[in-house]
């Protein structure tokens, strides 16, 4: 999308890693004097946050669970991302559409092609660029094995509806992603998130100042605590 602000998402299995990275990502571009919309799906706004609860909680099947995901996508976009870019903000997102392909799609096995229509549905005819569809500008995809995001996540926190799913679920959500990366090399930057959580941070700050949206020093000087 032609705008002056800067759409980036955070990808990967639940425990990847990719939480953990974001605001510092958020506070490097503040130290560059960028004002920086740090958001999440499903969720962003109060309407999408009810829809969240719904989905990680409750019990529904695949195509209701597609749907919700992405009425709550459509009010994000609307309230919170399209607005942010068109004032020329960096928006970072934990998850967005590809989390719909690589979970609802490759993960419960829900009809890609019936996703397809839904994205382009929800991501098009949003003021500034009605024809066009939204996309992320960058996603950095944290590749980790399932194995080694489930031991991280034991350790982390109680699973949700969907982290609470066998390691066969979490196989094919992570076939997923490589399939949508695959698709769209130029727009993925797959993170290999096995690494410390320094290495991890030196990988996509450099996909950032490859790009010339990051300089060296802001990078050199951030990253988790
Ligand atoms: N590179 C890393 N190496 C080891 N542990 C990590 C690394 N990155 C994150 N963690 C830990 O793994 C857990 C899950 O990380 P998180 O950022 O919440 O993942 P996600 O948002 O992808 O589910 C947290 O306890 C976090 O501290
Ligand atoms: C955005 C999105 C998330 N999800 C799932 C993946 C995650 O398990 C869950 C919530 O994502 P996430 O915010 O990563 O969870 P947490 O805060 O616990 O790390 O929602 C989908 O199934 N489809 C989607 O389109």
């Amino acid at each position: 999308m032609a705008t002056r602000g800067l759409f980036i998402s955070f990808e990967g299995i639940d425990g990847a890693g990719k939480s953990s990275h974001i605001e510092p990502l958020a506070d490097a571009f503040r130290a560059q004097g960028r004002t920086v919309a740090r958001t999440r799906e499903p969720g962003g706004t109060e309407l999408a946050e009810s829809l969240r609860e719904l989905l990680l909680n409750r019990t529904m099947d695949a195509l209701t669970e597609a749907l919700l995901v992405f009425a709550a996508r459509r009010d994000h976009i609307c309230q919170v991302i399209a607005p942010a870019l068109a004032r020329g903000e960096v928006v970072l997102c934990d998850r967005f559409t590809d989390a719909t392909f690589a979970y609802q799609g490759a993960g419960r096995g829900f009809s890609l092609e019936t996703l397809s229509l839904l994205e382009r549905m929800v991501q098009t005819g949003i003021a500034v660029e009605p024809d066009l569809m939204l996309e992320p500008d960058l996603t950095l995809w944290f590749d980790v094995a399932p194995a080694v995001a489930a031991e991280r996540l034991a350790l982390a926190r109680a699973p949700d509806r969907f982290e609470a799913q066998d390691a066969a679920f979490f196989e094919r959500v992570a076939q997923g992603y490589a399939a949508r990366a695959q698709a769209a090399p130029e727009r993925f930057v797959r993170i290999d998130g096995a690494q410390s959580r320094h290495a991890v941070w030196q990988q996509l700050t450099n996909a950032l100042v490859r790009r010339g949206w990051l300089a060296i020093m802001v990078a050199a000087n951030g990253g988790p605590k």
